[in-house]
C-alpha cells in the first residue's frame, strides 16, 4: 500500500522526499561526526570533522604536508585530520604506531589503489600481516649485501654515464641543468637495470625518456584518486579504456608503465633470456632473484601477477623517492656553499681517483657527506604525509589515548621533521646537527634520530633503505669528485618557495615538495665545472 502510493505521487514530490531523506541523512551523520563519534573529542577543524573530502583536496593539491604541519602547529600533538582518522605529530607516537611488529595496526585500505597490475598486492600494498611476512621475506635477499655487491657495477656504471652526460667543456662552467629532471632519469636508469637488467639510457637519450616521464606522473595520479572518498569504487576502473579517455595522460601513462613492467616479466623471467649489458657488468637482476622462490615456511610461490605488481613497486618505489632525494640534495647543497665546499673537500680527499668511489671503509667514511643526506632526508622527505595504519580489534593505546579497531592513525613525517622540539632550528640546513661535537651532543642526536623517519620504521620501513643510501652516496661522490657545482647565476630560484606561492611555500631556501609517494618537484638549476684536480 505504501509503495503503491509512493509510486502514485508526482515526480516533484518524489524528487522533493528523496533529497529531503538525503539531507537529513547528512545532517544526521554530521551531529553524529561531530557529537557522538568516538573521535568527536580530538581537536581539529570542523571540515575535516565532517568529511573525507578536505584531504581529498589537499592530496590533489600536492600540498598535504604543509596543511598537517600547520594543523599541528595549531592544534597541538593529536589533530583529528578527517571523520575517523587522527594524526599524532611525536616521536613516541612514530615508535609505537610503526615500530614494534607486535603493535596492533595494520596498513590501511588506502593501499590498495597503489596495486597497479591488479590480481595482487605486492610487498608495498599487501595489507594483511601474514600475507605481507611471506613476501617481505620474497624480495629481501635482493637488498642483502651480496646482491648488493653484486648490482654495485651496474649502479655505478649508470651514474659513471650520467656524469660523462653532463661533462661541462673544459673551459668553465657549462650549460644548466635543471637537476630534479636529471635526478628523475639517473632514478629511472639505474632501477631499470637493477629491475629488470635493461639500461634504459633515458639519461642519454631523448627518445629513450616517455617511460621515464611517466613515473612521476604515475604516481602522483595514483595518490590523490587514493584519497577519493569511496576509492573502492573507482579501483576496477583504473585500468580501463573509459578511464584514460577520462583521466588523459596520467592514467595513459600509468597504463604504458603498467604494460612495459609486464611485457619484462614474461621476457626476463625466461630462464633462457640473457642479458649482454648484464653479463658485461656481472650483475643479476632483481627479477631474476624474485622468480623460482618458493617460501619455505608457507610454500609460497610467486605467480605472474606477484612478479607484475612487484616489479612496477620496485621501479616505483625504488626510483622516485632516491631522485626527490637527489633532487633536494643539489638543491641544498647548492644553496648552502658552506656545506657544498665541505662535503667537496671531503670526497676529494678521500678518494685518489674516480675508481675508488665504490662501497666500503672509504666511502663510509665520508661523514659529511653522510650528514648532508640526512640533512636532506629530514628536509625533503619523500612521502611526506601522514602512512595511514588502522587500528586491529583490541584497540590500542597511543600516547596515552585509547584508540577504537577502525580508527586510522599515523605520524606525518615532514610535520616532525620540522619540529623545533627534535630539531632545533628545523628551517636551517645543517648536516653538523647529525655529528657530535663541542655544540651537538650525543643526547640531542639521538633525540633527532627518535623522530627521524624518511624510511619509516618497523615491519613496514623501506626494504630498499640500503640501497637508497648507497645510491645516494656513490651519485653524490661521483659527483663532487669531478665537477664543481653552483646555481645558475641567470635561475637561482627555481625548485625553492617564494611569495607568489601558496601558504607554507614562502621559504626560497625550501625546496619545494608536491606530496605523492617521492614528490613531486622542479629545479635547481644548476651549472657544473670540471674539478681541477678530477681524473
Ligand atoms: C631515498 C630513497 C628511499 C626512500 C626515502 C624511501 C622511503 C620509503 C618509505 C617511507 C616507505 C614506507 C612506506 C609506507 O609505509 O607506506 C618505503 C617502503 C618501501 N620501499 Fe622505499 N624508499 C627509498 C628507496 C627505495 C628503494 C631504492 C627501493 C627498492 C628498489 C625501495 C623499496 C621499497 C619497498 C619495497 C617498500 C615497501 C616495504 C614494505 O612494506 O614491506 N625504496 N620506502
Amino acid at each position: 500500500m505504501g509503495l503503491l502510493s509512493l509510486r502514485l505521487l508526482p515526480l516533484s514530490t518524489s524528487i522533493l522526499i528523496a533529497s529531503g531523506s538525503v539531507l537529513l541523512y547528512f545532517i544526521v551523520l554530521s551531529i553524529y561526526r561531530l557529537t557522538l563519534h568516538p573521535l568527536a573529542k580530538y581537536p581539529g577543524p570542523i571540515r575535516y570533522k565532517l568529511s573525507d573530502w578536505p584531504l581529498f583536496w589537499q592530496a590533489y593539491k600536492g600540498n598535504r604536508h604543509i596543511w598537517h604541519l600547520k594543523d599541528h602547529e595549531k592544534y597541538g600533538p593529536i589533530v583529528r585530520i578527517a571523520p575517523n582518522t587522527l594524526s599524532f605529530n611525536t616521536d613516541t607516537a612514530l615508535s609505537t604506531i610503526y615500530g614494534p611488529r607486535t603493535a596492533n595496526v595494520k596498513k590501511g585500505e588506502w593501499y590498495k589503489t597503489f596495486d597497479i597490475a591488479a590480481g595482487a598486492y605486492s610487498s608495498f600494498t599487501e595489507t594483511d600481516k601474514d600475507k605481507h611476512a611471506v613476501k617481505r621475506r620474497w624480495v629481501t635477499p635482493i637488498f642483502a649485501p651480496e646482491s648488493l655487491k653484486a648490482n654495485e657495477p651496474v649502479i655505478i656504471d649508470t651514474i659513471t654515464k650520467f656524469c660523462d652526460t653532463i661533462k661541462p667543456p673544459s673551459n668553465g662552467w657549462g650549460t644548466k641543468r635543471n637537476g630534479s629532471v636529471d635526478a628523475t632519469y639517473l632514478g629511472f636508469d639505474i632501477m631499470g637495470s637493477l629491475v629488470f637488467g635493461h639500461g634504459f639510457r633515458s639519461v642519454q637519450e631523448e627518445e629513450n625518456r616517455d617511460l621515464a616521464d611517466s613515473v612521476l606522473p604515475a604516481s602522483m595520479f595514483l595518490y590523490w584518486i587514493s584519497y577519493i572518498p569511496l576509492v573502492t569504487l573507482v579501483r576496477p576502473l583504473l585500468r580501463t579504456k573509459l578511464f584514460e579517455i577520462v583521466g588523459g595522460k596520467p592514467v595513459a601513462d600509468n597504463n604504458r608503465l603498467i604494460d612495459y613492467g609486464m611485457s619484462q616479466v614474461r621476457i626476463r623471467s625466461s630462464p633462457q633470456d640473457e642479458n649482454e649489458e648484464e653479463k658485461e657488468l656481472g650483475g643479476k637482476h632483481f627479477l631474476k632473484r624474485l622468480v623460482g622462490y618458493q617460501d619455505k615456511r608457507t610454500g609460497w610461490h610467486p605467480t605472474f601477477p606477484d612478479l607484475d605488481t612487484e616489479c612496477l613497486n620496485l621501479m616505483m618505489a625504488g626510483a622516485d623517492p632516491y631522485s626527490s632525494v637527489l633532487g633536494g640534495l643539489f638543491f641544498y647543497l647548492a644553496h648552502n656553499e658552506h656545506a657544498l665546499q665541505k662535503a667537496t673537500a671531503e670526497v676529494r680527499s678521500t678518494f685518489g681517483s674516480t675508481d675508488e668511489i665504490i662501497n666500503g671503509s672509504q666511502l663510509n667514511s665520508c661523514a659529511y657527506l653522510y650528514a648532508c643526506i640526512e640533512e636532506t632526508l629530514r628536509r625533503a622527505t619523500p612521502v611526506p604525509s601522514l602512512l595511514p595504519r588502522i587500528v586491529l580489534p583490541g584497540g590500542m593505546s597511543v600516547d596515552g589515548h585509547q584508540l577504537q579497531a577502525g580508527t586510522v592513525i599515523g605520524v606525518p613525517a615532514y610535520a616532525l621533521h620540522h619540529d623545533s622540539k627534535y630539531f632545533p632550528d628545523p628551517w636551517s640546513f645543517r648536516p653538523e646537527r647529525w655529528i657530535e661535537s663541542e655544540s651537538v651532543t650525543k643526547e640531542s642526536i639521538d633525540r633527532a634520530r627518535r623522530a627521524f623517519t624518511p624510511f619509516s620504521i618497523g615491519t613496514r620501513q623501506c626494504s630498499g633503505k640500503s640501497l637508497g643510501y648507497l645510491q645516494l652516496k656513490l651519485t653524490m661522490a661521483h659527483i663532487l669528485y669531478r665537477y664543481d657545482m653552483r646555481l645558475a647565476p641567470d635561475e637561482p630560484g627555481l625548485g625553492g618557495g617564494g611569495p607568489d606561492l601558496e601558504e607554507g611555500r614562502e621559504r626560497e631556501d625550501e625546496f619545494q615538495m608536491w606530496d605523492a609517494l617521492g614528490f613531486g618537484r622542479d629545479g635547481p638549476m644548476l651549472e657544473f665545472k670540471i674539478a681541477s684536480m678530477s681524473t
